[in-house]
């Protein structure tokens, strides 16, 4: 797959009506392999650090990942691939969705076996610069039995549950989708990120 593939106009249908779609195999294997074995080796050097909610919070959501954020020492190769691909994407959303986002936060996330993240909003207080969030994963050989799914939540609705599957890219309106990490059986990597209006600090959390 090249990483200037286009995007199908079905992901702005699917953002307007229902505000939450999947693309598969958003960057080809090799790629994404690759950004699991960073993930992986940062946890190996201690180079994760545990999340904001669950260092800083006794309110709020409960939250038991470790993450990292990209570009805080330079890029691999792959970091790279995957940013020059989401700024693709944020441009595409940008002009289909008629919002100006200007900017991408990335982090790499790892949740051990037994943790999770507790039914949340991307959009913490009045802060509504992050407009659509996306989750990369990053595992293969994923089993339904091993946990760890997104589920999504909606009014009147039946939630949704995403499994943590390699190439999958979930993407939702950060400020409208309420969504929880199950926990899982195995280590679980993703990149969360969030593509926001320029114009106020980085969340960092
Ligand atoms: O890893 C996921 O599936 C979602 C992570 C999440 O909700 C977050 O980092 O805010
Ligand atoms: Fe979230």
């Amino acid at each position: 797959m090249q990483l200037s593939a286009p995007f199908d106009d079905a992901v702005i249908d699917s953002l307007i009506a229902s505000r939450w779609c999947t693309i598969e195999g958003f960057l080809d294997p090799a790629t994404t392999r690759s950004l699991a074995a960073s993930c992986r080796g940062f946890a190996d050097a201690d180079g994760l650090q545990l999340a904001g909610v669950a260092r800083e919070s006794r309110h709020g959501p409960s939250r038991g990942d470790h993450t990292r954020w990209l570009g805080d020492t330079g890029l691999s190769t792959g970091e790279h691939a995957y940013l020059l691909r989401l700024n693709a994407l944020r441009r595409f959303l940008s002009r289909g969705l008629m919002v100006r986002m200007a900017d991408v936060e990335a982090h790499y996330a790892l949740y051990e076996p037994g943790a999770g993240y507790s039914r949340h909003l991307d959009c913490p207080g009045d802060d509504f610069s992050r407009i659509v969030s996306t989750v990369f994963y990053l595992n293969e050989n994923w089993l339904d039995a091993d946990g760890g799914a997104l589920r999504l939540y909606f009014d009147g609705e039946a939630p949704r549950d995403i499994m943590p599957v390699a190439g999958t890219l979930v993407l939702f309106l950060s400020r409208y989708i309420e969504h929880e990490v199950m926990t899982a059986t195995v280590p679980r990597m993703s990149i969360a990120s969030w593509m926001r209006h320029g114009s106020t600090p980085k969340l960092r959390n």
